[in-house]
């Protein structure tokens, strides 16, 4: 099983210590990963994934919305290290939208958002890019539409996996950064309801948060 860093429960920062936009200030809970932690743990993922992948011509697959600053950094890393180590290979990407939360749930129906033509992937190795998996039907629906495509090679590298025991189709990605507590987080493109999108680091929401920007 993928190597990660374990977020323990309660193990968060306070947020007075870190630059919070006054916009979100009063609707979270605490910092839970801060922007250059994410950074530190996603360069190293990009030496991991390389060193497994970088053999083929790979293509990274961003799942949208949430995956874009998670994908964003890494492809950068993996270009970098692509580029400098002794053996290099083309490197392409590509986006697929999916969606299924309102509010602070699944609405259990995975939906494509606009369409996705993924023909570039097939015959190559595929890295899919995630932000955060929680109960799986994500990327369960992901894994069945990339699968069609004739892909050489699929895996998956997330930033975050929730503990979520009692919910989760306990699907585990090949690369993981952070395992997190069963809590629900924004910031770094993860959002509830289309805010917290702009925030840098990863934090809880707090309740005034959930009901303040409850659809
Ligand atoms: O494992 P799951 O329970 O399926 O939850 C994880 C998925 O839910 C969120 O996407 P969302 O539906 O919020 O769309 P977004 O990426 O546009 O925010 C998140 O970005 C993951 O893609
Ligand atoms: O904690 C979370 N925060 C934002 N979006 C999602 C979460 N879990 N599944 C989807
Ligand atoms: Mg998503
Ligand atoms: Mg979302």
């Amino acid at each position: 099983m993928a190597g990660c860093i374990k977020i323990e429960d309660g193990q968060t920062f306070s947020k007075e210590m870190f630059c919070i936009p006054q916009h979100y200030e009063d609707y979270l809970e605490s910092v839970l990963i801060p922007k250059g932690l994410i950074l530190n743990r996603t360069e190293r993922l990009a030496r991991d994934i390389c060193r497994d992948l970088c053999h083929g011509p790979l293509v990274a697959l961003c799942c949208l919305k949430g995956g874009y600053q998670f994908f964003s950094h890494l492809s950068e890393f993996i270009i970098n290290y692509n580029g400098t180590s002794g053996h290099s290979v083309p490197f392409s990407i590509d986006f697929i939208r999916l969606k299924s939360y309102e509010n602070d749930g699944s609405t259990n129906d995975v939906k494509i958002v606009g369409g996705s033509d993924l023909s570039s992937i097939k015959g190559k190795n595929v890295l899919i890019v995630e932000d955060i998996i929680d109960t799986g039907r994500t990327m369960e629906k992901m894994l069945e539409v990339v699968s069609q495509y004739k892909p050489a090679q699929v895996k998956v590298v997330s930033l975050l996996v929730k503990r979520t025991p009692l919910r989760s189709s306990s699907y585990r990605p090949d690369y993981i950064g952070f395992e997190v507590p069963d809590r629900f987080v924004v910031g770094y493109a993860i959002d509830y309801n289309e805010y917290f999108r702009d925030l840098n680091h990863i934090c809880v929401i707090n309740k005034e948060g959930i009901e303040k920007y409850r659809t």
